[in-house]
């Protein structure tokens, strides 16, 4: 594996990382962010239910929200995607049926990644049987973290293998991730095991999303695309809850990789507590009104 490390040389240090955040930072914070690139962040949100207590009901409850969310608020697109556990695969089959949201499911042993991988394929290809869309997967982060590379790379083979035609979204857990060479190669290793997107976390560790590691993630796409011609998305999820957080990655994505990564084709965040802060802060911009929006 050395040598394929070998064709991406980090480019930056921590000292670098700093000041550019900083820089962008600054930046956004001169910013009046307009209502129409908040709705463009909100298009791009993975509405996401992971919860212990989910059950069928509230799932299609779930689902009828985002059904009924462009005739609630017609000057919006909706959000990307709805993102649950696998066992509701079925579920969102039969009841989303907004126009243009993907359904999403976690699968293959999330989100500690812990069991076999025959069992982790087998969840993958129930959950397709059902039709996802797309698929959202942890890496072996203990296999990573011991240096077995090569294991990492074979799994997410596999795993690409079982996800066929829907959309493969690789999670790195870096906030289980030493330094930043532990994420920049981790980002390759999914990348070149043929993840759609690269993703940062599950929400269910106690470390989610940092803009640091963003920084790094969207360095090793940018990289990736240089040296195979190929393009991967960027999805940050977990702990994103304010408008202020969800530009903050819009900017990273637009600095680093360019405004062609701003659509939900290239470009998601995971999270379960944004989008009423979105939809209260365009109300704001827009008529001025002030009162929370609680519609999801
Ligand atoms: O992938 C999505 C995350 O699990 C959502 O995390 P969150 O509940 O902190 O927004």
């Amino acid at each position: 594996m050395e040598q394929f490390f070998a064709n991406y040389p980090l480019p930056f240090n921590e000292t670098d990382i700093a000041s550019s955040l900083d820089a962008i930072r600054m930046q956004n914070s001169q910013v009046q962010f307009s209502s129409d690139v908040l709705k463009s962040v909100f298009s791009c949100i993975d509405l996401t239910t992971l919860n212990t207590a989910d059950s069928a009901f509230s799932v299609r409850e779930f689902c009828n929200k985002v059904n009924r969310f462009t005739d609630t608020f017609p000057s919006m697109s909706n959000v990307a995607a709805v993102c649950v556990y696998p066992v509701f695969a079925p579920v969102i089959k039969s009841s989303l049926v907004a126009p243009g949201v993907k359904r999403a499911v976690v699968a293959a042993g999330f989100p500690s990644s812990q069991t076999f991988t025959d069992i982790k394929v087998l969840e993958i290809r129930k959950a397709v049987d059902f039709g996802v869309d797309e698929v959202d997967v942890v890496i072996s982060v203990g296999e990573f973290l011991d240096g077995n590379h090569e294991f990492i790379l074979e799994e997410i083979r596999l795993i690409r293998d079982a996800v066929g035609e829907a959309h493969l979204k690789v999670i790195l857990e870096t906030g289980l991730l030493p330094d930043i060479q532990s994420i920049w190669r981790a980002s390759l290793l999914a990348m070149e095991a043929g993840a759609d997107f690269i993703k940062t976390s599950t929400g269910k560790s106690p470390v989610s999303a940092t803009p640091e590691a963003a920084f790094v993630m969207l360095h090793a796409i940018r990289a990736f695309g240089v040296v195979t011609g190929k393009k991967v998305g960027f999805k940050p999820a977990g702990g994103i809850v304010t408008p202020a957080d969800a530009l903050l990655y819009y900017s990273l994505v637009s600095v680093i990789l360019g405004d062609a990564w701003l659509n939900p084709q290239w470009f998601r965040i995971g999270a379960s507590r944004l989008a009423n802060h979105l939809l209260t802060e365009i109300q704001l911009l827009e008529s001025g009104k002030c009162n929370e929006i609680a519609f999801f």
